[in-house]
């Protein structure tokens, strides 16, 4: 299995290089050159598997021989032994034909540690094979933040820095961060929104003197890892819903695209998704460029739902490559417009393509509460303001086929807006009752790039 760089000019790199590899050193993202297919009587055969057997058949084909089967299957089996829900991502039924897939039985209590998790495990193993020590940086709007810092944290050949924007992430979240005492992990507030962060882990990455100096790798979903172990769960929901004999869609909470963008794999590879729904909060820019076909950035306004505060949706880079038919020229072109004048148009051709795979719907802020106040008083299921953003645009697109949400998040990560919603303080999991009487460790920085690259370098170990 091979992987080319979105904008086309990168080398072609294997499995293993392009997981710890990050960003293409054309500034693009690696995609597979070909999605491996699976047939209906192949899926058919996952139903009623135990998650960690499906996570090994679906990401099988994508490694090729860069780790064995065994060093996979242990793998995987470490990453999912750390979560409380036997099922990993089990099924609740709200309402006739609708599902939330919940995705936060993992050690943050958010689906990144579905990802995060097992590509910790992947990096351990390829980093003792090769000698190397690396240094990680990652830009969080919350959630990615704490699930990397987990899977990383006390690690000898790894340190981790974590770009978070000050005062945008939730307490728990932020205290997810700053309360690991390990020496390796470092959590760094930045002057400015998620999209500053992120911008500035992309320019380390395309600083090569820096990049090569420290030795830096990608835990977003830069990293095509993260994306990959994501695909699983599309499965898991989807045969158990009768795929492949019967079609399921899905409505996911969006930000960076890396989520749903994982469904879109699902279904090149042969799952019948009907329809894959993007669902933003009022930073609905994703839903404006799907109706629009102008991708314009505006303004990021803080929500209760932060994690998704984002306007420069990584992902979406992927999603215009495969709609363009690989043409690495037109997305860079794309690319190079939207860093000069924070806009570009997309073409027709490629918006078609878009079109064809994704809907898209918008919730505002009080149709947020108003759904974690509905869905508690008649199902008894406490949403995170996440996962309620999903739910509320998913009713808009229930139809004949199962409708699954995405729910990304536990509720006791925003216990603000759920109280708000439901006069009801969700409790932290008995395992993290302490989150706030740990003391918190955080380096504040501006959000400048020699500041930043300077920190890093004087915190990482030699
Ligand atoms: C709780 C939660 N929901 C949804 C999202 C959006 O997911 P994605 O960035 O993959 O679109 C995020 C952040 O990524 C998140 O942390
Ligand atoms: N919501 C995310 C933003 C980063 O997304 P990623 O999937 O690219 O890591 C977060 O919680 O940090």
């Amino acid at each position: 299995m091979r992987y080319v760089s979105t904008r086309g000019t990168a080398p072609i790199l294997g499995f293993e290089d392009a997981l710890l590899t990050g960003l293409a050193r054309d500034g693009g993202l690696y995609v597979p050159q070909s999605v491996p297919h699976m047939d209906a009587h192949e899926i058919a055969a996952l139903a009623g598997l135990p998650y960690e057997e499906v996570a090994f058949q679906v990401i099988r084909p994508f490694i090729g021989d860069d780790f064995s089967e065994d060093e996979l299957r242990g793998a995987i089996s470490r990453a999912y032994s750390v979560f409380a829900h036997p099922a990993r991502a089990p099924l609740v039924q709200v309402a006739p034909q609708h599902f939330v897939l919940e995705l936060f039985h993992g050690p943050t209590l958010a689906f990144k540690d579905f990802a995060m998790q097992l590509i910790g495990q992947l990096f351990q193993i390829a980093m003792k094979k090769r000698g190397e020590r690396v240094t990680i940086v990652g830009a969080t709007s919350g959630d990615t933040g704490s699930a990397a810092i987990e899977a990383f944290r006390g690690l000898d050949n790894v340190d981790i820095f974590i770009l978070y924007p000050h005062g945008r992430v939730s307490e728990v979240q932020r205290r997810q961060m700053t309360t690991p005492p390990e020496a390796n992990v470092h959590a760094v507030a930045v002057d400015g929104h998620f999209d500053d962060c992120q911008a500035l882990v992309k320019d380390m990455f395309n600083d090569f003197d820096f990049r090569d100096s420290v030795g830096l790798s990608a835990v977003n979903s830069i990293n095509w890892g993260r994306v990959l172990a994501q695909v699983v769960y599309y499965f898991t929901a989807a045969t158990a819903l009768g795929a492949p004999h019967r079609e399921v869609a899905f409505t996911v909470p969006t930000g960076n695209f890396g989520d749903i963008f994982a469904g879109d794999i699902a279904r090149r590879m042969g799952l019948p998704i009907r329809e894959l729904v993007i669902a933003t909060n009022r930073n609905d820019i994703l839903h404006r460029a799907m109706t629009t076909g102008s991708y314009s950035v505006e303004g990021v306004a803080p929500t209760m739902s932060p994690s998704m505060d984002i306007q420069v949706s990584s992902n979406f880079e992927r999603a215009l490559y495969l709609a363009s038919g690989g043409d690495g020229e037109v997305v860079k072109g794309l690319m190079e417009d939207l860093k000069g004048q924070g806009s570009f148009s997309i073409p027709q051709g490629i918006m078609e393509g878009l079109q064809e795979r994704y809907a898209s719907g918008r919730c505002s802020e009080e149709e947020t509460l108003e759904t974690i106040a509905r869905l508690h008083a008649t199902t008894g299921m406490t949403l995170c303001p996440h996962s309620a953003v999903g739910a509320r645009v998913a009713e808009d697109h229930v139809s004949d086929v199962p409708m699954v949400t995405l729910a990304t998040a536990h509720p006791a990560k925003f216990p603000d807006a759920v109280e708000e919603a439901t006069q009801e303080r969700p409790p932290l999991p008995h395992r993290m009752a302490d989150l706030y009487d740990r003391p918190e460790r955080v380096e504040r920085c501006a959000g400048d790039l020699q500041a930043i690259e300077t920190l890093i370098k004087e915190r990482r170990a030699a």
